[in-house]
């Protein structure tokens, strides 16, 4: 009875809105052109679940750069044009910055977790301008030089166990981010394991109730969504609150470093009451640099990786990039002081992410009124994508558009080019980080990071395509496309050889390392109590998940260098029966130890 009940009125509501969504245009208005498809689900079966963009792309060049489809009674438009982004997204802002509700989140909207998700609200107003002030007041403090440490230390490693070099480019970028946000970078660790949780949980490829919405009104006995997302969620809260306490203990003992919510605490004993009341409150401020972590974890790492394959393909590039820095820096290591001087890895970076949009589809917004765009009509509720991938695909803008050529950002003669070079190329404005009053936050970082590391890669390395022996030395392949389907796509890995230029770089590398363990080593006595997770502290429900949790111990004694190779020791953070073997490949050497395991190698 209370199904039937229940049917009865999921339809009505159905029919009621399909009767407001096919109302009548008014006279000379269209709807926008686009695939016809299936009554309600329309056009769902044609998307596949792997690199959907292309087939999303595809559609642009059949209906145009700006077309719709309706799936599940949803209007979802999409866009393959800068300047239609720019016309609707920028320029009608005031209607265009809204997000849509995410089905396996229902609350993102509103909760205030997440500023990148929220609706838009008066709590996202607060909340990016608090992002705002944060990022400002650390930029313009160079980042207080953390992604060069931990640049350094990436290199070292890399050079050491190149066959990790996953393991060891999100541990830059979540280390890096860690410590703007809390200053340390024990957090680093769970820090990416919850964000890949959370990027499941709200793609489309991720979780089945995004793309059947319906499955969302399942109860949470029955949703083995709702559950993993529950226990996610109940770590990533565990792990904020230990962040907090470990920089309140630091504050009180006077050693905190530089960090997001150190700045916050700061603002709180400013002698003007304006000023500490302006950036609101601490839970508030919690979510906030939270989502900064989030936000910056995994990101960075898929251009570093999708550079890892522009040079495999493009060993040209590799050669003239290295020239550059050879020429400017003389046998050292690029610093950020340098890049007024090397536009062309200034140049790489940004072609880098033209070729390889790390968030292909772009973050959705929606609309909040009706609108008529060049006649068309785009209702309030719809879903608009800004489509990165066919953006960069665009060839008034960018000629011949798959192919790898930094070259587009410092010749005349190409439509992108700007001068002058030791300013531009730059990421600022770049539509890759999206469009009007949502524009990403995290510029600096994602520029400061990338040209540190991609430089560091290509001072230290020289990296090529491996070659199996048994096949009289033939070059293994390797994809050019081949990409993971979450909202952050990230290449399959891939074999290759890196091999370092010089003995006398090895050494500089070693020495860079060292130095950078000495700088960011806590003291001895600095008390790291916050960040004990518990040995067996459950992430998801299902049995196999178990966070094992290692932590790098970074104190004076701790985490040691040999001086030779390196000696990693650790306390706990890893995470088993993830089914992400960069995830699992630690666990092997913690199985069934408590205290953690010393991994020697090199
Ligand atoms: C390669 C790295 C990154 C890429 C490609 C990227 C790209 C994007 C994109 C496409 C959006 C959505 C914009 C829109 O809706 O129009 C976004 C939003 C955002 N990004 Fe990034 N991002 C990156 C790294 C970062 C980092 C390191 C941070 C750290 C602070 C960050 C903070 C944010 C925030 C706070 C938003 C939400 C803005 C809002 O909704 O109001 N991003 N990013």
């Amino acid at each position: 009875m209370v199904i039937s009940l229940y049917i009865v009125l999921v339809v009505g509501l159905l029919v009621i809105r399909g009767f407001f969504q096919g109302r009548k245009l008014p006279q000379g208005v269209r709807r926008l052109p686009g695939p016809k498809g299936l009554p309600y689900i329309g056009r769902v079966h044609d998307v596949p679940s792997q690199t959907s963009w292309l087939k999303f792309f595809e559609w642009s060049k059949q209906y145009g750069p700006i077309y719709q489809m309706k799936i599940f009674g949803t209007v979802h438009v999409w866009i393959s044009s800068e300047a239609v982004a720019r016309d609707l997204l920028s320029k009608r802002s005031k209607i265009y910055s809204d997000r849509p509700m995410i089905p396996n989140l229902p609350d993102n909207r509103t909760s205030g977790t997440y500023l990148a998700l929220l609706g838009r609200t008066a709590a996202w107003f607060r909340q990016r301008k608090l992002c705002n002030f944060l990022m400002h007041a650390s930029s313009s403090a160079s980042l207080h030089s953390y992604p060069t440490f931990e640049r350094d230390r990436f290199l070292y490693l890399f050079c050491l166990w190149p066959d990790q070099y996953v393991e060891w480019i999100e541990q830059l970028t979540s280390r890096t981010v860690s410590r703007l946000c809390w200053g340390t970078a024990q957090p680093g660790q769970v820090l990416r394991y919850t964000t890949m949780g959370l990027l499941e949980t709200i793609s489309p490829s991720g979780s089945l109730p995004n793309i059947f919405n319906f499955l969302r009104h399942l109860p949470v006995s029955l949703s083995p969504w709702k559950k993993k997302e529950r226990g996610r969620r109940a770590l990533e809260m565990k792990l904020f609150a230990a962040n907090l306490q470990f920089v309140e203990n630091s504050l009180r003992g006077g050693r905190a470093e530089p960090s997001f919510v150190r700045t916050f605490f700061e603002t709180k004993k400013h002698p003007d009451e304006r000023v500490r009341e302006r950036w609101g409150e601490l839970p508030e401020a919690v979510n906030v640099v939270g989502l900064m972590a989030i936000a910056g974890a995994l990101t960075i790492g898929s251009p570093l990786q999708s550079y890892m394959l522009a040079m495999l393909h493009h060993p040209e590039w590799q050669s003239r990039l290295q020239a550059e820095i050879d020429a400017v820096c003389g046998g050292r290591c690029p610093c950020w002081e340098d890049r007024e001087r090397l536009p062309l890895l200034r140049a790489v970076v940004k072609e880098v992410i033209r070729w390889r949009p790390p968030v292909p589809t772009g973050i959705p917004h929606a609309t909040e009124a009706d609108d008529i765009y060049n006649g068309y009509f785009i209702p309030a509720g719809a879903t608009i994508h800004a489509l990165e991938w066919g953006i960069t695909r665009d060839e008034a803008k960018y000629p011949d558009p798959e192919t790898f050529n930094p070259a587009r950002w410092l010749d005349p003669s190409f439509p992108s080019f700007r001068a002058p070079l030791t300013r531009y190329p730059n990421l600022s404005g770049f539509s890759q980080f999206g469009f009007g009053r949502r524009t990403c936050q995290g510029i600096p970082i994602v520029e400061q990071d990338l040209f540190l590391a991609m430089g560091g890669l290509a001072w230290g390395f020289t990296i090529h395509k491996k070659r199996d022996p048994q096949f009289a030395g033939r070059e293994l392949p390797v994809h050019w496309n081949d990409y993971t389907p979450l909202l952050i796509a990230k290449p399959a890995t891939f074999p290759f050889e890196a091999v370092p230029r010089s003995r006398e770089k090895v050494r500089r590398m070693r020495d860079m390392y060292l130095t950078s363990l000495a700088q960011t080593r806590l003291p001895k006595d600095m008390d790291m109590s916050a960040f004990k997770l518990e040995l067996g502290d459950r992430a998801y429900c299902d049995d196999d998940d178990v966070v094992l949790c290692w932590q790098e111990d970074a104190r004076e004694g701790g985490d040691t260098s040999n001086g030779e190779g390196v000696e990693r020791k650790q306390e706990c953070v890893y995470v088993r029966g993830t089914g992400d073997p960069t995830m699992d490949r630690g666990s092997e050497a913690v199985e069934g130890t408590e205290e953690g395991a010393q991994v020697q190698r090199g």
